[in-house]
């Protein structure tokens, strides 16, 4: 100091360059100090003055005449040197993260240990020759010589010191470019840029001794890095523009957002949200599940959830429905992603919902209408193929039903046996007895040859009291067989009727496919030709296969009992 005191002092270029950098250093430091609000701005202003401190103590250091002079404003200018790696390291560490909370008082004190033991150090080496050694020396004997400096032990720990900040820097940075995309990693890769400048700086000086006026140009490559920082940050704007963007959308959004974290408790919430649930205060850090109105549904589906899918939350008491979709917060890891939280976005669908719901509504009720038109659709069909007294098949399905088993006849190369059945004096019946009765008659004479029939075999009305019998399968013989023993059970046992018991019997002729006939027509040609043979011959009677006439057995009583 007293060296000092002694000194000459020369305001060269040099010194009037330092100067300049260093207002400009100030005028910066109150410019950030004055604009918006970022991450690590505080720190971001203590580091200004941490180089504004280098530089004035180089500047003085350049100025200085003296060599003794010149080596105090050295060790002077070690606050400066070992803070700004400092500071520069929690500025971009709480920048890349978010931190919004300034650091405490306890903070900054602990971060000013390293700085002033340095300056402690390199003060006190007159008495040790510990930090700079012997070597120390004016590198000519011109006045205002820069100084050589021959570094000792201490000096080269505190270096080691400094370097680990840096490379922290460094760290940090390029960590948050890996780790983010698009835009953000360009931003941050521009951070990398800029963070290696004072590095290319220090290893230019240390490593090739270039120098900036005969002096270590590390403070003003961090002089520049703050400008380039200052540039990136508050010039492009995108950690600003963005997020505040982003919370507008979301204060702006009418449906409801939350934010929870991973023990379910509500960070954060737009108006929506709160709107929704009727809450004004107190709400942040809540369960999500003592959220009113809406709180216990949401997390027990979160409890339950469907992987991807977007759930439905029904809100009985106003009827609103919302369909909520559930995001989870990550922050990548070395490790893989880690979850922070989760973000809830209830989308209003009442509207839809309710019409979805009618329109399943209307849905079901066309659905049922359709089915009753089939229905009667199918019954009218049925009608329209069965004879309204008998039920059985009248002569309009007779062709389909007819061309069907030839089909599968010809397939199976199987025969098919028909016959006609006409009741004998039925005229007479009805004369007797009345029409009515006469019904009956034809209702029992139906149901006989029903029943008495296999599963593959029809049996139509095809005219008052004509019948014609279509037998699937049977040959002539079995054919003859089976109506034979019709024509006889007929004759022998009286048939129910509203007025008592009645005895019927009836004629048959048969034919059979293909030795009779092949088409419809042809067969029942024949069977008719048969038919009328069994009616000439005295009728009660099968005609027609094997040529001759079978006649059945004789009715239990004359033509009717009662
Ligand atoms: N009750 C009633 N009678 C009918 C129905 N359809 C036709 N008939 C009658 O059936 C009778 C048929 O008589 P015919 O064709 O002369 O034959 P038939 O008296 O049976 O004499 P044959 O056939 O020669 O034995 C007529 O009297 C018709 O009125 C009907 O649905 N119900």
């Amino acid at each position: 100091m007293n060296a000092c005191l002694a000194s000459d002092w020369f305001m060269g270029g040099p010194v009037v360059f330092t100067a300049l950098v260093g207002l400009g250093v100030m005028l910066m430091a109150l410019w950030v100090s004055r604009q918006r609000y970022f991450p690590g701005r505080e720190i971001f202003i203590v580091l200004h003055l941490g180089i504004l401190w280098w530089l004035t103590a180089a500047g003085l250091e350049l100025a200085a005449q003296a060599p003794d002079c010149k080596v105090f404003w050295a060790s002077m200018a070690w606050p400066g040197i070992v803070g700004v790696p400092t500071f520069w390291a929690v500025f971009l560490w709480q920048y890349v993260n978010s931190i919004r909370e300034p650091l405490s008082l306890r903070g900054y004190l602990a971060l000013t240990i390293a700085p002033l033991l340095a300056s402690c150090l390199a003060l006190s080496n007159p008495w040790h020759q510990l930090f700079y050694g012997p070597g120390t020396m004016p590198v000519d004997g011109a006045p205002g010589s820069p100084i050589r400096y021959d570094h000792g032990l201490l000096f080269n720990i505190v270096a080691v010191y400094v370097y680990v900040f840096m490379l922290f820097c460094l760290a940090v940075v390029t960590r948050a470019a890996l780790a983010s995309q698009g835009l953000h990693r360009r931003h941050y890769l521009a951070f990398v840029l800029v963070t290696c400048v004072p590095w290319v700086a220090n290893f230019a000086y240390v490593g090739y001794g270039w120098t900036l006026f005969g002096f270590d140009p590390t403070p003003f490559s961090f002089a520049f890095t703050l400008v380039a920082f200052a540039f990136l940050i508050l010039g492009v704007r995108l950690f600003d523009l963005l997020p505040v963007a982003r919370h507008l959308l979301l204060e702006e959004l009418p449906d409801p957002v939350l934010v929870i974290d991973p023990r379910q408790r509500v960070i954060d919430a737009n108006p929506a949200a709160l709107e929704l649930a009727g809450l004004c205060s107190e709400w942040q850090g809540r369960p999500l599940a003592d959220w009113p109105v809406y709180g216990d549904d949401l997390a027990l589906m979160l409890r339950t959830p469907e992987s991807g899918k977007e759930q439905l939350l029904a809100l009985a008491s106003s009827s609103r429905y919302f369909e909520v979709r559930c995001r989870d917060i990550e922050r990548a890891t070395r490790n893989g992603p880690f979850v922070l939280g989760q973000i809830l976005y209830l989308r209003d669908v009442s509207e839809r919902h309710c019409s979805e719901l009618k329109l399943a509504e209307a849905l079901a009720t066309s659905e049922e209408r359709l089915r009753t038109i089939t229905r009667l659709h199918e019954q009218m069909q049925e009608q329209a193929l069965c004879d309204p007294l008998t039920g059985l098949y009248n002569r309009r399905y007779l062709n389909d039903f007819f061309s069907r088993e030839l089909a599968r006849s010809q397939r199976e190369q199987t025969p098919i046996a028909l016959a006609l059945i006409d009741l004998d004096h039925f005229k007479q019946l009805n004369d007797r007895y009345g029409h009515l009765v006469g019904d009956d008659v034809l209702k029992a004479v139906a149901g006989h040859l029903s029943h008495n029939l296999r599963s593959s075999d029809a049996v139509f009305r095809i005219g008052g009291e004509e019948f014609l019998l279509i037998l699937p399968g049977a040959t002539g013989d079995e054919a003859y067989a089976r109506l034979d023993g019709l024509c006889g059970s007929l004759a022998g046992s009286p048939l129910p009727t509203r007025d008592g018991p009645v005895s019927v019997t009836l004629s048959a002729g048969m034919a059979v496919w293909p030795t009779q006939g092949q088409a419809l027509e042809e067969l029942m040609q024949v069977a008719d030709a048969a038919l009328y043979e069994a009616k000439r011959n005295g009728r009660n009677q099968v005609r027609g296969w094997p040529s001759l006439s079978l006649r059945c057995a004789e009715p239990s009583a004359p033509a009717s009992v009662r």
